[in-house]
């Protein structure tokens, strides 16, 4: 259901996919967001002229996915799957040749946390730090609440993905209010520390298991602002950009 235009919007946030069942989604828009690296891969994809990604929960649905024309992309444990297109390197998906072509995707933590919500939420935005901006303008817009749910890491809190929850509140906090704790701290974590946001997840646990797959330009890309201007948004099961 609408919010009335003179009714504040609220925010919520969702530390992590096992408290999902905690937040009431109907009526509300999800903004869900995996930094490293499901949502920075998909609107890298969205910017380079994909015309849509499906999100996949297995190996097996997804590389089905070859037969219908699909490019496939597969990621466990942070390495492309062999036999797959693609991987979650957002690098990778800035190359042109797949533009004008659909993909599907499965990747260990981002694409179950859309698959949860797909269904019940009002509309599903997909967030990174690379489209920070666009989306926000987005949702400064909506008359909906909102919910946004960090895919964390196999179930657990992470920080990247709370920073950007925070980000998010931070600077629609004059559009939507919040009584939300997960709000209010990440919001506060994210205003210290803003300007260094490379330096303060420097020790994060993610940081570090990719670090250990010697992929550091992926992390600079994924901690990098307003690169694109696309939003990132789930339509029909799909997600497709839309211009902000
Ligand atoms: O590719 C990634 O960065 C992760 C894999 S893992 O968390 O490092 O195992 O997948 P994602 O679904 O993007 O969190």
């Amino acid at each position: 259901m609408s919010q009335t235009k003179n009714k504040m919007k609220r925010i919520e946030t969702c530390l992590s996919p096992e408290l999902l069942h905690l937040y009431n989604l109907q009526g509300k828009n999800v903004l869900i967001v995996d930094i490293f690296r499901a949502t920075t891969s998909m609107i890298s994809a969205l910017a380079n002229g994909v015309i849509s990604i499906r999100p996949f929960r297995s190996l097996e649905e997804c590389e089905a996915m070859k037969h219908e024309g699909f490019i496939i992309a597969g990621e466990r444990d942070g390495k492309k799957v062999e036999s797959f297109d693609l991987g979650n390197s957002p690098l990778s998906y800035l190359n042109h040749t797949f533009s004008n072509r659909k993909i599907a995707m499965t990747t260990t933590n981002g694409t179950l946390a859309i698959d949860a919500v797909k269904a019940i939420a009002n509309k599903v935005l997909i967030g990174a730090f690379i489209n920070l901006n666009a989306t926000i303008e987005y949702l400064k817009n909506q008359e909906e609440d909102l919910v946004i749910l960090c895919a964390g890491w196999k179930g657990k809190f992470n920080l990247e993905d709370s920073l950007y929850a925070g980000a998010i509140a931070y600077f629609l906090s004059k559009d939507y209010t919040t009584d939300c704790d997960g709000t209010l701290a990440m919001k506060s974590l994210y205003q210290f520390n803003q300007n260094n946001i490379k330096a303060f997840l420097a020790n994060a646990s993610h940081t570090k298991r990719l670090q250990n797959q010697n992929i550091e330009a992926d992390i600079d890309f994924c901690l990098s602002y307003d690169i694109f201007d696309v939003i990132g948004l789930v339509k029909d099961g799909e997600i497709i950009a839309q211009q902000s």
